[in-house]
């Protein structure tokens, strides 16, 4: 479990985060999400007491993360992957962390193999690529199989076959009852891989919800029908709200398909189309941030 209470990091001209009051549980996959410099980095930055809050805390298993006892069994992190020594192997990195943590040495061989690395774990980290280096960062991540997991954008560089190793690892991690946080900029890779969502617009929380909640907020029934004005009539009264397209398709909110299925049978009216059009994250996402982004591209 991660913990923010009020938590606040200020730089000089600047708030990156704002006040932000937020519990990550254990058990899901955490979605961290917002534009580009609204405090997700230094949100996990405190987390890991890398960056000290101005004011308020975050702990990680109730205690700030200076206090844990075993930090690397605590809480793993790819915040950045290019933070490592570039003459070293793979495997040399791996072991000298082990080593300086109290780790057993089978342990490399066994994070090495996890992440796919074997192949090259004896060859220098500065030859390596940028998705090589990402899956070398989560090696260390999961050196001391801790409870609690962050990634920061852990699936940049990646190619599609390791988008899915990322999506499929975090998934298992969460499945096995850890706390995992992951940020990333790819919307249709979060909705696939997140349960929950944080969202954050210029360090202010925006939204701390389950995804499908997110999703259905917004979820609109799609249906075609010769009868359109005696549909229309029926939904509004079982509690729709109806909106006509010109090309006379309904466009219902309020109601799911099964309701909106179940009024037209009841009202005697034949269905040509019934579909449920599911909302994208990304539709979801821009509908949240869109008054919170710091660096706005100029009108098209
Ligand atoms: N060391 C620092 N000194 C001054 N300002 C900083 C520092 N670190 C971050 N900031 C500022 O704080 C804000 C939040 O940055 P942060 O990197 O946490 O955002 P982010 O959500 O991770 O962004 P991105 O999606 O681009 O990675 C930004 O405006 C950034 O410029």
């Amino acid at each position: 479990m991660i913990e923010l209470v009020g938590l606040t990091k200020r730089y000089r001209t600047r708030t990156a985060v704002d006040g932000l009051t937020v519990t990550v549980r254990p058990g899901r996959v955490t979605g961290f999400l917002g534009p580009n410099g609204s405090g997700k980095t230094t949100t996990m930055r405190c987390v890991l007491g890398l960056t000290r809050p101005t004011a308020g805390a975050a702990t990680v298993l109730g205690v700030p993360y200076a206090q844990l006892p075993a930090p690397m069994r605590a809480v793993g992190a790819l915040v950045d992957p290019r933070a490592r020594h570039p003459g070293r192997t793979a495997h040399a990195h791996l072991l000298a962390l082990a080593q300086s943590n109290g780790l057993p040495r089978s342990r490399v061989d066994e994070v090495v193999e996890l992440v796919g690395l074997a192949a090259v774990a004896d060859e220098r980290v500065r030859g390596f690529s940028l998705g090589m280096g990402q899956r070398l960062g989560i090696a260390v991540a999961l050196l001391g199989d801790p409870e609690v997991l962050l990634f920061d954008e852990p699936v940049n560089g990646l190619d599609p076959d390791g988008i899915r190793w990322v999506r499929e690892l975090v998934r298992d991690l969460a499945a096995e009852g850890r706390t995992v946080l992951v940020s990333s900029h790819l919307m249709s890779e979060m909705q696939d891989t997140a349960d929950h969502l944080v969202v954050l617009g210029r360090g202010r929380l925006l939204a701390d919800v389950p995804m499908a909640e997110l999703l259905g907020a917004d979820a609109v029934v799609r249906v075609r029908t010769p009868q359109t004005a005696a549909l229309a009539a029926a939904l509004q009264r079982a509690g729709g709200r109806v909106a006509r397209d010109p090309d006379g398709t309904l466009q219902v909110r309020g109601l799911d398909a099964e309701q909106v299925g179940d009024v037209a049978f009841a009202t005697g009216v034949r269905l040509h189309e019934l579909t449920r059009a599911t909302t994208s994250l990304e539709a979801a996402y821009y509908a949240l941030t869109g008054e919170d982004v710091e660096y706005r591209t100029g009108e098209r």
